[in-house]
């Protein structure tokens, strides 16, 4: 008997339970060969139950954000944002980059010159605004904002004058400095909330190479 290609052997045990029918050998049972692969897709049970590992919403849209993140060409910090409106859908996704026209084989990407225009800081669109910028929606009023970073004073400025309602970040490593205090206190002026993502996975793997299309036989 044949199961996806595999032949059932002298080296391999042919199992038929109430969970569905597969072929184990010793490196299946260990859980690292392809065979654990078919054991698992094979398992009837589990597909005719929800599976309880999916991304809930947060860590799918802080993974968005981190994905936009690896566009960007910053050689120092990449910063991704994404937002979403009242009813989870994606409205704007962003990162940091020069822009548009402005050709980034050219601008600088250093932040140390003593000449503020051979420095990054003079040009780069943060990732909030080219979030902001980039939306597919009407207006972004009572939106949820996830993003990498902190944001600074001037993204908050133009978060709270498009109506975003709430803030999401992971990183808080600007903490003192007065751009981070200036954006909180105009914040809580606006009634801007904000909070620190606080992951419930503490990995998000796309390993294109590890994908089992064989998952749903
Ligand atoms: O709110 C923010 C703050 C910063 N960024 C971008 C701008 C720059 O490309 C980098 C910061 O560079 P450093 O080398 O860490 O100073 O991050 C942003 O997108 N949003
Ligand atoms: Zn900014």
């Amino acid at each position: 008997m044949s199961t996806d290609g595999f032949e059932a052997s002298d080296e391999k045990t042919l199992n038929v339970t109430l969970n569905g029918l597969y072929i184990e050998d010793e490196e299946a049972k260990a859980g690292n060969s392809n065979q654990a692969k078919i054991i698992r897709s094979c398992n009837y049970r589990d597909l005719e139950k929800k599976r309880e590992d999916y991304l809930e919403w947060p860590e799918y849209f802080m993974a968005v954000a981190f994905l936009s993140a690896m566009r960007s060409k910053d050689p120092c910090t990449q910063v991704g944002a994404c937002i979403i409106d009242t009813n989870n859908r994606i409205v704007g996704v962003g990162y940091n980059g020069m822009p548009i026209g402005c050709s980034d084989e050219i601008l600088p990407w250093g932040k140390t010159s003593s000449k503020p225009l051979e420095t990054k800081y003079m040009y780069v669109c943060h990732a909030e605004m080219n979030a902001i910028m980039n939306k597919n929606s009407a207006d972004l009023k009572g939106c949820t904002l996830y993003v990498a970073l902190f944001p600074c004073n001037e993204c908050a400025k133009l978060i709270i004058q498009a109506g975003i309602k709430l803030v999401v970040y992971m990183s808080d490593k600007h903490k003192n400095k007065p751009s981070t205090e200036a954006s909180k206190l105009m914040f809580n002026m606006a009634g801007v909330k904000y909070q620190q993502f606080v992951p419930k996975k503490s990995k998000i793997v796309i390993d294109f190479e590890e994908i089992d299309w064989n998952m749903s036989v």
